[in-house]
């Protein structure tokens, strides 16, 4: 197995707040990460981190065992490290299509001219090609205040894929999507990420959602990880069930929490 995201005794104090505490994680290639704890955990601040949003107070960070501590959010994109955020990132009086034109635009570190617009024919074909494999080509031409926040969130994450990621870290893909449009909106999510081949870590609240679709589990609690490993195992864990998922039934047997 390949390490593709590492950190090394990564901390963050918020004054008094500790909000990450000597978090030694190793994230390899391919892998769904789910990433659980309640309010406050540390989760964000995880994320915020290690995608150059946020400065650590110490600790490392390596991206295919390279350092990439305090580069700048847009460089750690470049590297190959995309995200998504908990309230899409959109261009709100552009309609769905312009939006991925610009992504597709910014992809290729385009300047638009008289001579070359940014809304070429190829890049229409292309952002009609993704807006299909989104399954949100009906919002085609809708602005994206107008679409339902499903799709909102599966327009942000295409955008996000449109640089081909090496890895992708999505913060709460879930969160505001109602019960009935999760399982469409997590399956369209994991079907893309597949075919391309992307590792993928994600912020969820939703435990079904957790269960369903991540390979391994990190559970924070107060600025710390208490339990990693398969999501049987972890959502079993007895500290888990008292600090984190607040003992709701579990449906598998645990193997292997670390
Ligand atoms: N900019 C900030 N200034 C001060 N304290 C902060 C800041 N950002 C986060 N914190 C604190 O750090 C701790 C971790 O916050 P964080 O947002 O990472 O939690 P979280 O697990 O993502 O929570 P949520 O599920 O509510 O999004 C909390 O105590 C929070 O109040």
């Amino acid at each position: 197995m390949t390490c593709i995201l590492e950190t090394r005794s990564l901390n963050k104090e918020f004054g008094a707040v500790i909000a990450a505490k000597d978090l030694n994680v190793q994230i390899n290639k391919g892998e769904v990460v789910g990433v659980i704890g309640s309010n406050g955990a540390g989760k964000t601040t995880f994320i915020n981190m290690v995608t150059g949003y946020l400065k650590p107070t110490r600790g490392e960070i390596l991206f295919n065992g390279r350092s990439i501590m305090g580069h700048s959010p847009r460089a750690i994109t470049r590297a190959g490290m995309a995200r998504s955020f908990q309230v899409a990132q959109l261009f709100p009086e552009m309609t769905v299509l312009d939006n991925l034109i610009v992504a597709l635009a910014a992809a290729e570190s385009a300047r638009p001219s008289f001579l070359s617009p940014l809304r070429s024919d190829a890049r229409i074909a292309r952002a009609e090609e993704i807006l299909k494999e989104f399954g949100v080509e009906n919002y085609r031409d809708s602005l994206v205040t107008a679409v339902p926040q499903g799709a909102r969130k599966l327009v942000d994450i295409a955008m996000a894929l449109i640089g081909n990621p090496q890895m992708l870290l999505l913060d709460e893909p879930t969160s505001g999507v109602s019960m009935d449009e999760k399982t469409d909106l997590m399956d369209t999510v994991m079907n893309a990420v597949r075919q391309h081949g992307v590792t993928v870590l994600f912020v969820e609240h939703d435990m079904d959602v957790v269960e369903r679709y991540v390979s391994r589990v990190l559970a924070f609690y107060s600025g710390e990880i208490i339990a990693d490993g398969g999501p049987a195992a972890v959502l079993a864990d007895q500290q888990v069930r008292d600090l984190v998922t607040g003992h709701r039934p579990s449906t598998k047997q645990g193997n292997g929490v670390s």
